[in-house]
């Protein structure tokens, strides 16, 4: 659906020359939910905004749908717009528009006829649960409710794919949550395809399918979202990985645990979590474990058990009992103080 190839952009400002984007490439399916996680600078906003050329990448580029978007003339280009939704962590509601115009102003621009003006935000405002608020301006309305409007303003142009730029930084968890069910109720039921940018952990985990990891410009890991919380392998994938999800082990009982034995950190995916795989390791290898910690992450459509294990017994039966924790598809990783 959306091909970034080889792309770069360079900001000159003065006599300073910030590379934003460093040779990007992605493909974004029709029909999945994307997400690109980095920290502030990374260039995320950048790179969203080069798929509707908000922003004009300075080299490589950028297909939708198969069209290369950077030969498009204006009318080309106004058309290629309407097949892509923006929302962002702003919302960028007119403030002295109500609900109702706030879906209906743009659409009017487009030169859609009055009727289907009606219909549409009458459609929208239903899926994102705000049929009541029609007539409520933006300063009547929490931010979810905003983000909400901006859902539906976007959703009225019927688009193929929607953008979205940030847009649960700026809620509390509850509604962030919220607003992440109704972005996968919009992928499912509508059949939109969702590219996102986000510094949350939380917001891949819960809604992507697969996700990319960008620092300074470049995209330095992608891959589906089970296999980067699974198998995170570059430094800055697994410390979005591990504070997010792993346990922290107060100091003294580490090392407390380090001097009676080894500790390890399991991930069960699937069929493996069905497994008694720690009662082998007593009755086969002669290795004790204890469990320490234990927890799930529910990503879009699995969960994976992490369990932080304790295992006592001789050097060389620890080895054999991990071999065979990792032959039963345990991932198994060594927690060193
Ligand atoms: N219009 C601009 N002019 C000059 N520099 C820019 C411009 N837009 C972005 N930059 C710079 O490009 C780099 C990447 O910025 P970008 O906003 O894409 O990152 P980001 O990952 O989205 O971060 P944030 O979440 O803080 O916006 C930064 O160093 C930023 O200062």
């Amino acid at each position: 659906m959306i091909q970034l190839q080889n792309v770069s952009k360079t900001f000159v400002t003065g006599k300073n020359k910030i590379e934003a984007l460093n040779d990007v490439s992605l493909e974004i399916q029709k029909g999945e939910i994307f997400g690109v996680i980095g920290y502030s600078g990374a260039g995320k906003s950048t790179l969203i905004r080069c798929v509707n050329l908000l922003e004009h990448p300075t080299s490589g580029y950028v297909f939708v749908d198969g069209t290369d978007i950077g030969g498009l003339g204006s009318n080309d280009l106004r058309k290629l717009r309407r097949k892509i939704g923006m929302i962002f962590q702003g919302y960028n509601l007119l403030e002295t528009a109500n609900v109702y115009d706030n879906i209906a102003i743009p659409l009017k621009l487009a030169g859609v006829p009055k009727k289907v003006i009606k219909e549409r935000a009458a459609k929208y405002l239903e899926i994102v649960g705000l049929q009541d608020r029609s007539q409520a301006f933006p300063s009547q309305l929490s931010g979810g409710q905003k983000q909400r409007v901006a859902i539906a303003r976007a959703l009225a142009h019927e688009p193929e794919v929607l953008l979205s730029d940030e847009a649960t930084s700026a809620l509390d968890p509850a509604t962030t949550d919220s607003i992440l069910e109704l972005l996968l109720k919009v992928n499912r039921e509508l059949g939109i395809t969702i590219f996102l940018i986000t510094h949350e952990l939380n917001v891949i985990q819960r809604i992507c399918d697969r996700v990319a990891v960008m620092e300074k410009g470049r995209i330095i890991e992608q891959g589906s979202v089970v296999d980067i919380f699974t198998k995170p392998r570059e430094p800055l994938t697994k410390q979005f990985v591990r504070n997010e999800s792993r346990f922290k082990i107060p100091d003294p009982l580490l090392k407390e645990l380090l001097s009676t034995g080894e500790l390890v950190n399991l991930t069960f995916l699937g069929e493996s979590a069905k497994d008694p795989a720690l009662a082998t390791l007593a009755r086969k290898f002669d290795v004790l474990p204890s469990i320490i910690a234990g927890g799930i992450d529910q990503l879009k459509d699995q969960s994976i058990g992490n369990l932080l294990v304790h295992l006592k017994g001789e050097t060389g039966k620890i080895r054999d009992a991990v071999d065979f924790l990792q032959s039963e598809h345990i991932i198994v990783e060594e927690v060193i103080g």
